[in-house]
């Protein structure tokens, strides 16, 4: 039976926007309840934050979920394009099985060298090999080991983004899982005014996902924006 008062349907099939918008009380909440940063993690972002690039850190609670599909997945080879001072390298490296192997490039060695200070200390540093060059280089270097990849993670440079896009889902192994951050790009992806090319070639990446076939997607709104990606069967 139908309710007494249906809601007039609307003239248009556009989903409602249900999601919340988070301030900083909000914010500080969500962290409060759901982020347990390990103590290696919290003190590199510490160190990170006397840099002026601290911004370019992944947020803890982006971290996190990374640390948690890693551990859902239990992938053997992952890689990782865009170290820094390398929060998400430990994150996926202290969350991957002990005997996973971690590729990670970073074309800076000054951050590489900060990154592997933790890692050695998290007791990760054996298992994970660092590339100090820039990405493109390094992922057709590894086009021999096509379709071994697990787990592949984009956090790098924009303006090669599509170039890595179609590399990695080279490098990954149909069923493999991967994550590309800062798809949402400061929301700036949705206002037409901003037409600089990193912003050109986020929103191109974003259609290019959206547009293939081969592969399932989930744009998650956190931190900057992530997206998902499983690479069909
Ligand atoms: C947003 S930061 C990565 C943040 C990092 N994932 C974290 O969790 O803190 C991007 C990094 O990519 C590096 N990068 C930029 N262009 C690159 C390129 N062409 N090849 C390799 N690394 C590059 C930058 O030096 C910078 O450290």
């Amino acid at each position: 039976m139908l309710p007494n008062f249906p809601k007039p349907l609307p003239d248009h099939d556009n989903p409602t926007n249900r999601t919340v918008k988070v301030d900083d009380r909000l914010y500080q909440y969500l962290i409060d309840v759901s982020v347990r940063e390990h103590d290696i993690l919290r003190a590199l972002r510490r160190e990170t934050a006397q840099y002026h690039m601290a911004r370019m850190q992944l947020a803890p609670e982006v971290g996190q979920l990374l640390s948690l599909l890693v551990k859902l997945q239990a992938p053997q080879k992952l890689l990782e394009i865009g170290v820094f001072t390398g929060y998400s390298t430990l994150s996926l490296a202290m969350a991957m099985p002990e005997s996973a192997t971690l590729v990670a490039i970073e074309k800076k060695q000054m951050w590489l060298d900060i990154a592997s200070r933790y890692l050695d200390e998290a007791g990760v540093l054996d298992r994970v090999t660092t590339y100090c060059d820039k990405a493109l280089p390094v992922l057709e270097s590894l086009l021999d080991e096509a379709g071994t990849f697990d787990f592949i993670f984009i956090d790098a440079d924009k303006k090669n983004l599509l170039a890595y896009y179609q590399l990695a889902k080279q490098l990954l192994r149909p069923g493999g899982c991967l994550l590309v951050d800062n798809t949402l790009w400061w929301g700036n992806v949705a206002d037409e005014a901003f037409d600089d090319k990193d912003t050109c070639v986020v929103r191109e990446l974003n259609k290019t996902i959206h547009q293939d076939m081969d592969v399932e997607l989930s744009l998650i709104p956190i931190g900057d924006g992530l997206t998902l990606v499983r690479k069909n069967l």
